[in-house]
């Protein structure tokens, strides 16, 4: 399901602009990440994508629907959304209520119901959690209760505001394998995220925000190349794509395969001058 945002703007009533023109398309199956410094912005787009906020001027489409046309409840079925903070999201006496509370509202059947809850406790590696109070579970995990409660809600989109923060790398490579997962699985996620080596590693696209606008838009490698409109935006490429351009490698890698690649063309190279 595509995503169209044409001339978004967004003030608070406090008067603070925080969106200036936003266009975006994120086509369906898409892995984007949104970066960019704090007070960018990015927080306040994505929550236009579920009609959390609504625009100024400007419009939203989420596949056929105009979001200013729905209701929050109906954006529900089209957008997931973890926030940043999972006491903003979890209310439920157990771990296990808390993931079947969206897909209910959904109106799915009690099989169904049983059988997303069973995946994302499974995916999320929380079984053994499942009857727990979330408020007896400690930060890291009720951010990933939070993020199994919109994965057992089986929406085509799915928004992560910061998932990494505060998590272990353990934890960090899961939640990795969770976005390649809901990806082949056919959806379309979006993650907010500061943590540059969990975008490189796991999103196809980046998104870089300064002051309510979109600065850069591109695969990771067109993005990290761009140094100085990064540095504007405060974002640090991946210290193996900084390492590769301190050694002049001549092309922008974001992982540890393509690095040493990068470097064997290079000696290669050296050697066919000497
Ligand atoms: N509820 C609010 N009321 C008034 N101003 C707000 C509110 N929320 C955010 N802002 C302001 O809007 C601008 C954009 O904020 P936003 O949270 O969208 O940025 P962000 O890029 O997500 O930042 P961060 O990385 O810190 O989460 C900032 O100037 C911020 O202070």
């Amino acid at each position: 399901m595509d995503i169209k945002v044409a001339n978004l703007h967004f003030t608070y009533p406090t008067g603070v602009e925080a969106l200036r023109g936003i266009e975006l398309k994120v086509p369906a199956q898409s892995r984007v990440a949104i970066v960019g410094a704090n007070g960018s912005g990015k927080t306040t787009l994505v929550k236009h994508f579920n009609g959390l906020l609504r625009p100024t001027t400007g419009t939203i489409h989420i596949g056929d629907w105009k979001t200013s046309d729905y209701r929050l409840s109906q954006l529900a079925r089209r957008v997931g959304y973890v926030f940043q903070n999972p006491d903003e999201q979890l209310f439920k006496p157990s771990v296990r209520q808390e993931l079947t509370f969206g897909p209910t509202n959904l109106g799915f059947s009690s099989e169904q119901i049983q059988a997303r809850v069973d995946q994302a406790l499974e995916l999320l590696e929380l079984k053994h959690l499942a009857e727990e109070h979330p408020a007896d579970c400690s930060f890291p995990w009720r951010k990933r209760i939070a993020f199994a409660s919109v994965v057992s809600m089986d929406t085509p989109i799915i928004v992560l505001d910061e998932p990494t923060t505060g998590q272990d790398a353990r934890s960090v490579r899961l939640f990795g394998h969770v976005v390649d997962t809901l990806h082949q699985a056919g959806k379309t996620v979006i993650a907010i995220s500061h943590d540059i080596e969990f975008v490189a590693d796991h999103f196809d696209r980046v998104v870089v925000m300064y002051q309510g606008q979109v600065l850069l838009d591109g695969t990771p490698a067109e993005v990290f190349q761009q140094e100085d409109l990064l540095e504007r935006s405060l974002v640090h490429p991946p210290q193996l794509a900084r390492l590769a351009h301190r050694l002049q490698l001549g092309q922008v890698v974001t992982n540890p395969e393509d690095f040493i690649e990068a470097l064997a063309n290079e000696q290669t190279a050296q050697r066919g001058k000497d």
